[in-house]
């Protein structure tokens, strides 16, 4: 099932829960604006690459539009078009005051130069820069994305606008970009996982964990749960997959990678086939690349007791009735990773503010919304008797259809 198709059928699911009419179901399933660009840039030897950039603006009910942008080859607007609508229920979930935005263009930026990269970053913000802004759509990071994309947007925005350092979040701190940014995902999940795992009786600690993907969401997670006494016994991003039954070094791991190196080369672990990553013995398995990876194939394979959903969307509808009837816990996206959009948020903050927190304070606050998230979470899956993705959508569209219906219908 593709990811809009699988995103629409769980709002559906989280709007007949919650008796939503029929009206304003429609009206939240609808994009607020769909944008598709052409970008055409001229490459390093001379030639010229086109390339199809997205922005899709989902709900703007509860404030600007939020959302990454993605640089990857399968990038299409079905997709974007999900990721955009997740982005609207994360940040109801989370309660920062945001609307859904998702953005992306179709291309392998591992195969572009530096200087290829910047010349299609600063064609799609020319392309894009009046439909976005502080106060209407707000970019960050996403796969294939970093603080230096954001610094490019920022400089070609500031070229129309004047100097406007929140328009985009995930920045270098040294153009405003907030302590804890580039961790705050993968901190995100690790505070989700510790709530997740006390439900249970058990701790991270105690519990050994598979991650696939060691980018900026995967790496910090990896390096925050080694730190509380988590096992990580396999790992594996798009180049290959390694474990170690003892548990990885991380921090040998990180040293390695950051050299240039590929997993499969590090000493103190043996290499696995990637096709076995997913349904590996384990307590907690953390997928953190891309969508749709658990599903009606694998499903049935997988051992983990908890799956912690730090990728958008990795798990399909159908993997999830799978994994249901196998007992196994799913701790849902819109939650799990909304550490980065939070931070993103203090971020915003910050830039409006014009003053700085410091990280101890960035760290604390998250802290404090995650766990405010998942007793909200809790608290509507026992009232409406559904499990963590469903409490999790309801709430989210909850408070989007409230804010909805406060704005009122009337033309
Ligand atoms: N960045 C953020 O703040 C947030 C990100 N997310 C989500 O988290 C996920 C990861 O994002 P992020 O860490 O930022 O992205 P990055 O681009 O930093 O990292 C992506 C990782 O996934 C790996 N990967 C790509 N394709 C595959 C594959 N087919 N099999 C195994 N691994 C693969 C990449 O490997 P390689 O490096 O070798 O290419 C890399 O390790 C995405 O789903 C994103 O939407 C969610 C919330 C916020
Ligand atoms: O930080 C943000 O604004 C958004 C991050 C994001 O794209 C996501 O949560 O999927």
């Amino acid at each position: 099932m593709n990811a809009l198709a699988a995103t629409n059928r769980n709002f559906r699911q989280a709007a007949r829960l919650l008796g939503l009419d029929s009206k304003l179901e429609k009206s939240l399933l609808i994009p607020f604006r769909e944008i598709k660009v052409e970008c055409t840039i001229p490459k390093d030897d001379g030639t010229l690459a086109s390339f199809v950039g997205f922005r899709v603006q989902h709900d703007n009910s509860r404030g600007p539009m939020k959302g990454g942008i993605r640089y990857h080859p399968e990038v299409d607007p079905d997709e974007v078009n999900a990721l955009a609508q997740l982005m609207t229920w994360k940040t109801a979930v989370a309660a920062v005051p945001y609307g859904g935005a998702k953005g992306g263009i179709g291309c392998s930026p591992g195969e572009l130069s530096r200087s290829e990269l910047e010349r299609l970053t600063r064609v799609f913000t020319q392309k894009i820069h009046d439909l976005i802004g502080i106060h209407t759509d707000v970019p960050a990071p996403d796969m294939g994305t970093n603080s230096q994309t954001m610094a490019w947007i920022l400089d070609e925005y500031s070229k129309f606008h004047g100097h406007s350092p929140a328009v985009v979040t995930g920045k270098p701190i040294d153009l405003g970009g907030s302590l804890g940014r580039d961790a705050a995902t993968g901190r995100g999940v690790m505070y989700a996982t510790e709530a997740l795992l006390a439900e249970h009786g058990k701790s991270i600690s105690g519990s050994n964990f598979v991650i696939q993907g060691f980018g900026n969401v995967g790496s910090w997670a990896a390096q925050l749960i080694h730190e509380k006494g988590g096992k990580i016994i396999a790992l594996g991003d798009v180049t290959g997959s390694i474990r170690n039954k003892d548990g990885l070094d991380i921090p040998a791991l990180m040293k390695h990678r950051n050299e240039g190196a590929a997993l499969k080369d590090f000493h103190g672990a043996e290499v696995m086939d990637s096709a076995e990553l997913l349904v590996h013995e384990c307590d907690v398995l953390i997928p953190c690349a891309l969508g749709g990876v658990l599903n009606r194939e694998n499903a049935p394979d997988v051992k983990a007791r908890f799956i912690i959903e730090a990728a958008n969307h990795p798990t399909d509808p159908e993997a999830d009735e799978i994994l249901a009837k196998k007992g196994v816990v799913v701790l849902p996206d819109i939650y799990a990773n909304s550490g980065g959009v939070i931070v993103s948020y203090f971020e915003w903050v910050q830039n409006i503010q014009g003053f700085m927190w410091d990280e101890e304070k960035v760290n604390m606050e998250l802290h404090k919304y995650m766990n405010s998230s998942f007793h909200h979470i809790k608290a509507m899956c026992k009232s409406q008797d559904c499990n963590l993705r469903m409490g999790a959508f309801s709430l989210g569209v909850n408070r989007v259809a409230r804010a909805t219906l406060l704005r009122g219908w009337e033309a």
